[in-house]
């Protein structure tokens, strides 16, 4: 995305704030606040919450200890915010991070997001626990690039055929999710005694799958607690190690990508299973409690696989700033989380696209007053190390 709304200043305010969205404050907390309003208070604090606190407030508390050390009199007035991921031109640095059980945000869920994806052309990643059928999904994406995310099931013909079909589908990547063998101890939802997907929420993938429904006595139409029960069954594997990523790696051609690493052994070890690419995130604190921080764990990522595999980013990206920072140390792109999921809340797919232009446009304005024209000259020397805890 070249210049992405212009130079002159109102047209850039215009496009990140195209229509003026009314029910979508700007800034960030008020954003937040609004989508509660809109949520109920399981809902929202199933969004919002993390396992305990410490590695959600870390997230943030670590992006402000790195800064940006701005250049002046550079060429800024011609930019590109495109970045290369898998070996493709994106237009944009912004992913759509895979969030599952979006119908208890909105009833156009996934469907929603996909079409404000289209709209500013950034790439989705769908969810394994998705309220519509991945096929449909990709439909609504058009032309836009779709990633699948899988939660690797405890059944390889049941994974098998959900890599299959997102391949036949036509999504890009698959995007395997290693840190969730487990729902970590999440205080909100205990309290409220909420976990969606035992209500059939989120399910459709599975429901919709000949291997899946072939395990079942009745289709879940019929008997729904039989099918939620044996998807508890086969959701996830604790056994599983890295040699088993060779049958998922036989399974499909397409590119494959490990989400959840935060130490750079585990970041050869995908190397050398011969994955293409790896996501630095802790789930926006939603899995470790007391995990490093993202950011913090990006510069070793990158330092040890980085210039052999992609490496992206997410857990913590609220602004343009943070985006710059993330690319500076090294990521190719970043993934954007629970954002959208409020601008979804307030007002569907309008909501979505409308964060999508805010953040595109302020990231836009940040690179330039940085004095950086294209994103891919972004590095470390426009960071300063990072400051100690308490500064
Ligand atoms: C409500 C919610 C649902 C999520 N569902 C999934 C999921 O289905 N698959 C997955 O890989 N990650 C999931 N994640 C993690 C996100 O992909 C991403 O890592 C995280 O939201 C990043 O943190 P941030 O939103 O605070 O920036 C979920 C996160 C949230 C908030
Ligand atoms: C269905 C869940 C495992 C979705 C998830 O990853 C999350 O809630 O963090």
């Amino acid at each position: 995305m070249t210049t992405p709304y212009g130079n002159h200043q109102l047209s850039i305010y215009a496009g990140g704030l195209k229509g003026r969205r009314p029910d979508l404050p700007l800034r960030y907390v008020d954003l937040e606040a609004r989508a509660r309003q809109m949520l109920s208070d399981e809902a929202y604090w199933y969004v919002a919450g993390g396992a305990g606190e410490s590695s959600m407030t870390a997230n943030r508390d670590a992006f402000d200890r790195y800064r940006l050390v701005p250049r002046m009199l550079t060429d800024i007035s011609v930019r590109d915010l495109g970045r290369t991921v898998l070996g493709k031109r994106q237009p944009t640095p912004l992913m759509i991070a895979p969030l599952g059980v979006q119908e208890i945000i909105h009833e156009r869920a996934e469907l929603a997001v996909a079409e404000a994806a289209a709209a500013v052309d950034v790439p989705m990643i769908l969810s394994t626990v998705s309220s519509f059928a991945l096929e449909e999904v990709r439909s609504a994406l058009g032309a836009t690039s779709g990633w699948y995310q899988l939660y690797w099931p405890n059944d390889d013909a049941l994974a098998t055929s959900l890599v299959q079909r997102a391949e036949a589908a036509g999504y890009e990547a698959i995007v395997i999710t290693l840190d969730t063998k487990m729902l970590a101890w999440r205080e909100r939802d205990l309290e409220g005694a909420y976990l969606p997907f035992l209500q059939g929420q989120g399910l459709a993938n599975y429901f919709s799958d000949p291997v899946f429904r072939a395990g079942l006595e009745q289709p879940p139409e019929a008997d729904m607690r039989a099918a939620v029960k044996h998807w508890s069954n086969v959701f996830a594997a604790p056994a599983r190690t890295w040699e088993d990523l060779a049958r998922l790696r036989a399974a499909t051609d397409l590119p494959l990508v490990l989400k959840g690493v935060l130490h750079p052994e585990d970041a050869l070890a995908a190397r050398a299973a011969g994955m293409d690419g790896v996501i630095v995130s802790n789930h926006g604190g939603r899995q470790v409690d007391g995990s490093i921080a993202a950011i913090d764990a990006l510069a070793g990522v990158v330092d040890a696989v980085g210039d052999q595999i992609d490496v992206l980013f997410d857990s913590g990206i609220r602004r343009g700033a943070d985006v710059l920072k993330a690319i500076a140390l090294g990521a190719d792109a970043v993934l954007v989380g629970r954002p959208y999921a409020w601008g979804l809340a307030c007002d569907g797919a309008a909501g979505v696209e409308e964060v999508l232009r805010r953040l595109l446009a302020d990231t836009d304005l940040s690179m330039a007053l940085s004095g950086v024209a294209r994103l891919d000259d972004m590095s470390r020397r426009s960071l300063q190390q990072p400051l100690p805890a308490g500064m």
